[in-house]
């Protein structure tokens, strides 16, 4: 049956009915054809195996305990299905869960076979959220994978400087007395200021309505995602209609942005491309390089504002793990402490150094492994149907996740691995030929909390650049404790995703030894 058919029919139908009631009816009778079509296009995933009920409707009880309880509903699949891959219920669909083995098969599969843009699209509804260009047309992508990274050296004092300055704005102390203050959204200030130091330059980057619509944005993605994924996809526009309001969020945005960019693409047809002064940022290399309807400062605004959503809340999630373990653990601050005296005491503050603080490094490393942004990873949506090497069927349509909780947790790879040992990875980069591997940024089949393969983070070198620079900077200048008899605050789980504890407080003082 042609369902796409049916409003014609019913209208037809309807003309002699009394108007409103017509109406009535023929929305009713669109929605629900609507949904029989949408249910016809769900792919078939009765060959693999389901944790929960596969019965209509009761799915959604299996979708709530993943949204509650996402770490055991994924260990427990992996369990009962002896590895095998297995499908667990969210809301709007089922998503497929790879053991890690399948990575190396699977990372480097190319876009029109396993699509990470269409997975993202899904799950951040970036359609509605972000705005279309960031769906079609992400051409800042190549821009941190290459202009950014490779400029870290070039700019490294910059984000010295502006992490210094952030951190003594942020934290006002005076004399050797303590102060108490809200740990993650300090850290997002300081994250989100020292970013747009190198997306935006100054004085920008320090504009606290550009700072505060910028959070707000990224948490605006999110919500609006979470709730529109409650939904069943067909309604995702209409829900995105109450939840979502992209035009409103690049007016806000523009207002600061705008005239820089103006006055950039004033500079360029008066001097040229390299016009003396010409700041070498995020937004130059935006300018350098686009073509077209990416001219537009508009459009320009939004893959700034998209840059920033990947950015800020991905490295202030990953700092603040590292913070109230630091916290709840003060014996490593000495370890920490003397290695970056030694380092900077010969080196300066500078990219190379960074280089060369091993323990920074696993610290934080071992913090993503632990919690990383959460239990899954490297989500992809099947583009056509798809075998693996040992016959693994998974039709187009379907939603595929690595299992990176089982990774991050296996003992082959991880000695007690529920254990927390911050210095597991520099130990490791003691023995000979392993320096690469156990790098913060490097990823692999069992690291995978910036992916891995073809799409694995671009910006992680930055994040790692800015992140290092930041918690060394914390160990050098900075006592911290938590409070009286506390424990590292419990982390916030929401479906497969794991924050820090958001709203946990963190004791500083100026060091005093
Ligand atoms: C600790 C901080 C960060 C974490 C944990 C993180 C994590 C991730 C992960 C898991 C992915 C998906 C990889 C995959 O599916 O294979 C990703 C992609 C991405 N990240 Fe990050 N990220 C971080 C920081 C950043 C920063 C600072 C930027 C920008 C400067 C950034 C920009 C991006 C972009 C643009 C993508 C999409 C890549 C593509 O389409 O190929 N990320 N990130």
């Amino acid at each position: 049956m042609d369902f796409t058919r049916i409003p014609e029919q019913v209208m037809e139908q309807l003309e002699n009915l009394d108007a409103s009631k017509a109406a009535l009816g023929a929305g009713g009778i669109l929605a629900l054809a609507v949904l029989v079509k949408n249910i016809a296009k769900q792919p078939n995933l009765s060959n693999i195996p389901a944790v929960g009920t596969t019965v209509p409707i009761l799915s959604y009880l299996g979708a709530l305990r993943m949204l509650k309880d996402a770490r055991e509903v994924i260990m427990e699949g992996y369990i009962k299905y002896g590895g095998k891959p297995f499908r667990v219920a969210l809301a709007n669909h089922w998503e497929v869960i790879l053991g890690p083995q399948y990575v190396d098969e699977f990372r480097n599969l190319p876009e029109h076979v396993f699509s990470f843009q269409e997975a993202v699209n899904d799950s951040t509804q970036i359609e509605y959220t972000l705005g279309p260009p960031i769906h079609h047309d992400p051409f800042h992508i190549p821009i941190i994978r290459s202009q950014l990274t490779r400029n870290l050296g070039n700019l490294y004092a910059d984000i010295r400087d502006e992490i210094a300055t952030a951190f003594n704005d942020e934290l006002p102390l005076k004399g050797d007395e303590w102060l108490e203050v809200p740990a993650l959204s300090m850290i997002q200030q300081v994250v989100c200021r020292t970013s747009n130091r190198i997306f935006v330059g100054l004085p920008l980057c320090r504009n606290h309505e550009w700072r505060a619509l910028n959070i707000k944005h990224a948490i605006d993605v999110i919500k609006g995602a979470v709730v529109i994924n409650l939904f069943p996809r067909f309604m995702a526009p209409l829900v995105a209609k109450f939840m979502t309001n992209v035009t409103a969020c690049v007016d806000q945005a523009y207002k600061h942005l705008g005239p820089i960019i103006e006055e950039r693409f004033r500079a360029i047809e008066e001097y040229g491309p390299d016009y003396p002064g010409k700041p070498v940022d995020m937004l130059s290399w935006l300018i350098d390089e686009a073509k077209g309807k990416q001219r537009d400062p508009r459009t320009m605004t939004l893959y700034i504002l998209a840059t920033n959503f990947a950015a800020i809340h991905t490295s202030s999630m990953s700092l603040t793990h590292a913070l109230y373990s630091l916290a709840a653990n003060p014996q490593y601050i000495k370890p920490l402490r003397e290695e970056v005296e030694t380092v900077v005491a010969a080196e300066g503050w500078t990219k190379n150094a960074l280089a060369k603080m091993r323990k920074i490094d696993s610290f934080l490393k071992e913090e993503q492994r632990r919690y990383g942004i959460g239990v899954l990873s490297m989500g992809r949506k099947a583009m056509q149907d798809f075998t693996f090497s040992d016959g693994t069927f998974i039709p187009k349509g379907a939603n595929v996740s690595i299992a990176s909780v089982v990774a991050h947790y296996d003992e082959k790879s991880y000695k007690d691995a529920s254990e927390f040992d911050p210095f597991r990875f520099s130990d490791i980069r003691e023995g000979e030929g392993e320096g690469v591997k156990h790098q913060f940024v490097s990823t692999n089949a069992e690291y995978l909390p910036f992916g891995h393969g073809r799409h694995a983070c671009p910006g992680r070198f930055f994040a790692a650049n800015e992140l290092k620079s930041m918690f060394a900077h914390i160990v050098m200048t900075y006592d911290v404790k938590l409070g009286e008899g506390e424990e590292r605050p419990a982390n916030f789980n929401l479906g497969s995703a794991c924050s820090p504890n958001p709203t946990a407080k963190v004791w500083f003082r100026k060091r005093v030894d």
